[in-house]
């Protein structure tokens, strides 16, 4: 077998077919009550870049177009999706199966917070048990009727993302990143375990891109120079959208208030999401 197998198996001439026999079929099947039309994974490279906050942008957003809208908070070891929504309640275990709790404006919810007795509990768990913590928020919650499914994957492009993204049957990706040395290299990684995955990308989304001053309006590049859409092109992928810092973004996460935040940045996002539920009707 080549070093990096690729699974496209049509075009390499290895003769791998012992290696063959230890592919492991990771898929799993949502539960039989649930109805997911479209299912978005939301990766990064790494850890604090904004994954969560796009994550929850988007679902907000595309509720606000009249979507049936759901997250499944697949970053156990980093849970902050119940706090942006400002949900506080567990989660219904019911005989045959798990219920997702519902913010403010109705978007199904389900975290590994919503489980825990104490949501400042750590999670000390290895990768193998998360990712199986994730693949039961997958198989064991009914998931009713939702349009669109936003995915907070776990960070990185390590063993739990990877299994976790072999689970779930993902439909296409966005990648988040910020403007930092090393962006590069840790997008190539996240587009290769796409790639590696046949998950479509959708595009890339820049956070924390600048920082526009209240007063004169100059925008400053906090990070440094982005090179952002150097990357989009040599990877060939859609640069989708810039977001700011704004005081106003880590505030509305922390009260819980996500919902009523405001922001046109994701649009090009939200449009392609809207038409492509249109072309599958
Ligand atoms: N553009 C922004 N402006 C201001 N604050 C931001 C912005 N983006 C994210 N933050 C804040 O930065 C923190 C990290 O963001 P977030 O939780 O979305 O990152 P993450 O990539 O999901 O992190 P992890 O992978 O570690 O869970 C949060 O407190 C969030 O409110």
């Amino acid at each position: 077998m080549s070093e990096i197998c690729e699974q496209s198996c049509n075009t390499c001439s290895s003769d791998c077919s012992e290696d063959k026999e230890e592919i492991v079929d990771f898929s799993a099947n949502p539960h039989e009550l649930s109805s997911i039309k479209k299912v978005i994974g939301i990766v990064s490279g790494k850890g604090g870049v904004g994954k969560s906050l796009v994550t929850s942008l988007l679902a907000v957003m595309m509720k606000r177009r009249g979507y049936k809208t759901a997250i499944l908070d697949a970053d156990v070891t980093g849970p902050s999706i119940p706090k942006a929504f400002g949900i506080t309640e567990k989660a219904i275990t019911t005989e045959i199966g798990l219920l997702p709790a519902k913010s403010k404006t109705g978007i199904d919810i389900m975290s590994i917070n919503l489980l825990l007795e104490n949501d400042t509990d750590p999670v000390v768990w290895r990768g193998p048990i998360i990712a199986g913590a994730v693949k039961q928020f997958w198989t064991d919650v009914i998931w009713h009727d939702v349009d669109f499914m936003f995915i907070d994957m776990p960070p990185g492009t390590g063993d739990v993302p990877l299994t976790v993204f072999q689970s779930l049957a993902v439909d296409g990706i966005v990648i988040v990143t910020s403007p930092q040395e090393l962006v590069s290299m840790i997008v190539s990684k996240a587009v290769k375990m796409a790639k590696m995955m046949n998950i479509p990308i959708i595009g890339l989304v820049e956070n924390m891109a600048y920082f526009k001053c209240p007063d004169c309006d100059k925008e400053y590049q906090i990070f440094g120079e982005s090179h952002i859409e150097e990357i989009a092109e040599k990877h060939d992928i859609a640069m989708l959208a810039k977001l700011p810092i704004d005081p106003k973004i880590s505030a509305a996460c922390d009260k819980g208030m996500i919902e009523l935040f405001d922001g046109s940045w994701l649009d090009q996002i939200i449009e392609f999401l809207g038409k492509e539920m249109e072309e599958r009707k």
